[in-house]
């Protein structure tokens, strides 16, 4: 007789895994390579921004009073006195009737309060010198870009954790920071399953099939922030799997493997689970696809058991391994965004488990919408390159019809939430 296993709720499930969840190590990176890496510390102002006041403009710097008169009527001339641009300090420091001629950039020259662009000033040159003319009046203040204006000095700007997008990093080079501390990536091994199972270069031979699932993962772990480490395809022999997969945990700070963890006669992972004497967290999830989806633990690390059918690894994958690995990374929204969306076709497969359809997410019309992405089978793989969201029905529904508002789970989005 087969081992009866209980189906755990997905939730519950996902609680188990996170209750793993710990922060993992830091380390320095050179500012050119920290694009997508999470700050290990928050990102602090050393300097206040602008640091000194700036023009905005190409124009003159004059004094506000002394355009108090100014009218079409009456215009008000200047003696241009310094010529500065960007990166140079301007020396005079402005009297009565005076001004500067200021490039964009450029600090505001002392006694100065105010800046007067090209296209309200008249140029005139007389007896060799230059002067403008003006016709209007000028507020003090009037385009200078103030010293701090924008941020102070000592602040903290970007909480640690925080992805490293293109703006942060804008940030570290604007603080000089050179060097930066980021959260290291999780080194998560994987082994493939399978005595099927052919390299990427082999001809097709009967009855085997390519491992795809190991490159599918190694790609979800890149996404997910985690630094793969393929150890290879085992084949179903329990002697040298086991030695293999207990020779590699001390190697990573997850272990994933895919296929062999379901009741049949090859199905190696539970056997080699007891042999290494790891707790089980479950193994089995009230979930499609992915129900054989087994999570144990060996101390403080977790062995990932997925499925060899590709959608049900590719999802295992996505809802138990992900959320802990973005923990280890320091996110605060580690669990998957989720949010509803209409349904743009009908699905008329009942849903006696919580089923998550691989779908794909669309905005129109600031409305989210899902159309899913393929056959929706466990043991298919072509959906999957379409597939940018999971769809969550419900266990105990029927099928669903067009316009039936869902729940989706995004997976390009990294920024996730705090609850399932
Ligand atoms: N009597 C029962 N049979 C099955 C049950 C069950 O409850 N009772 N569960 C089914 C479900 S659901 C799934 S899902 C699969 C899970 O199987 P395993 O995780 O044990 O995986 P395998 O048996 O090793 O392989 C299943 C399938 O996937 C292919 N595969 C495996 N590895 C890869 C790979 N690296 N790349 C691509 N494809 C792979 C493999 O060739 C098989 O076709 O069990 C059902 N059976
Ligand atoms: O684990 Mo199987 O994929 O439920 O479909
Ligand atoms: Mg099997």
């Amino acid at each position: 007789m087969v081992e009866k296993r209980k189906p755990m709720p997905v939730d519950q499930a996902i609680a188990k895994v996170m209750e793993f969840r710990k922060a993992g190590g830091t380390e320095v990176v050179s500012i050119d390579r920290c694009d997508g890496r999470r700050l290990a510390e928050p990102l602090y102002t050393t300097n206040p921004v602008p640091s000194f006041n700036k023009s905005p403009y190409d124009g003159f710097a004059l004094r506000s009073c002394d355009t108090e008169q100014a009218s079409r009527n009456n215009p008000v001339e200047f003696e241009i006195v310094e010529h500065v641009g960007a990166g140079h300090v301007p020396e005079k420091k402005l009297e009565e009737y005076q001004a500067t001629r200021i490039m964009t950039g450029a600090q505001i020259p002392d006694g100065a309060d105010c800046v007067a662009m090209f296209e309200i000033c008249s140029e005139i040159k007389r007896n060799g010198k230059d002067f403008i003319s003006l016709k209007r009046t000028m507020e003090s203040g009037q385009n200078v870009v103030k010293k701090a204006s924008e941020i102070g000095e000592g602040k903290e700007l970007v909480r640690k954790g925080s992805l490293i997008n293109p703006g942060v990093k804008a940030l570290l080079a604007t603080f000089g920071y050179q060097t930066v501390h980021v959260m290291k990536k999780p080194i998560v091994g994987i082994f493939a399953t399978g005595s099927e199972l052919l390299d990427v270069d082999a001809e097709l031979e009967p009855g085997k099939i390519r491992n795809s699932n190991a490159y599918m993962i190694m790609s979800q772990i890149k996404r997910a922030g985690g630094d793969p480490h393929y150890f290879g395809k085992l084949d179903d022999e329990l002697e040298s799997s086991f030695q293999a997969i207990a020779e590699s945990i001390d190697k990573v700070d997850f272990l994933i493997t895919t296929g062999g963890v379901s009741v049949g006669d090859f199905d190696l992972m539970p056997a080699i689970y007891e042999k290494l004497h790891a707790t089980v967290l479950f193994n089995k999830v009230a979930m499609r696809p992915g129900s054989v989806t087994t999570v144990t633990a060996l101390q403080d690390k977790l062995l990932f058991g997925l499925s060899g059918n590709p959608s049900a690894c590719y999802v295992g994958f996505e809802l138990f391994v992900r959320p802990i690995l973005q923990t280890f990374l320091m996110n605060d929204t580690p669990l998957l965004k989720r949010s509803k969306a209409i349904l743009t076709d009908d699905f008329p497969k009942p849903n006696p488990f919580t089923r998550f359809v691989r779908g794909i997410l669309s905005i129109e019309d600031g409305q989210v919408r899902v159309s899913p992405a393929g056959i929706d089978k466990s043991n298919v793989v072509t959906s999957l390159a379409f597939t940018n969201g999971l769809m969550v029905l419900p266990g105990g529904t029927r099928g669903y019809n067009k316009g039936a508002i869902v729940d989706v789970l995004w997976l390009d989005q990294m920024e996730g939430q705090t609850t399932f």
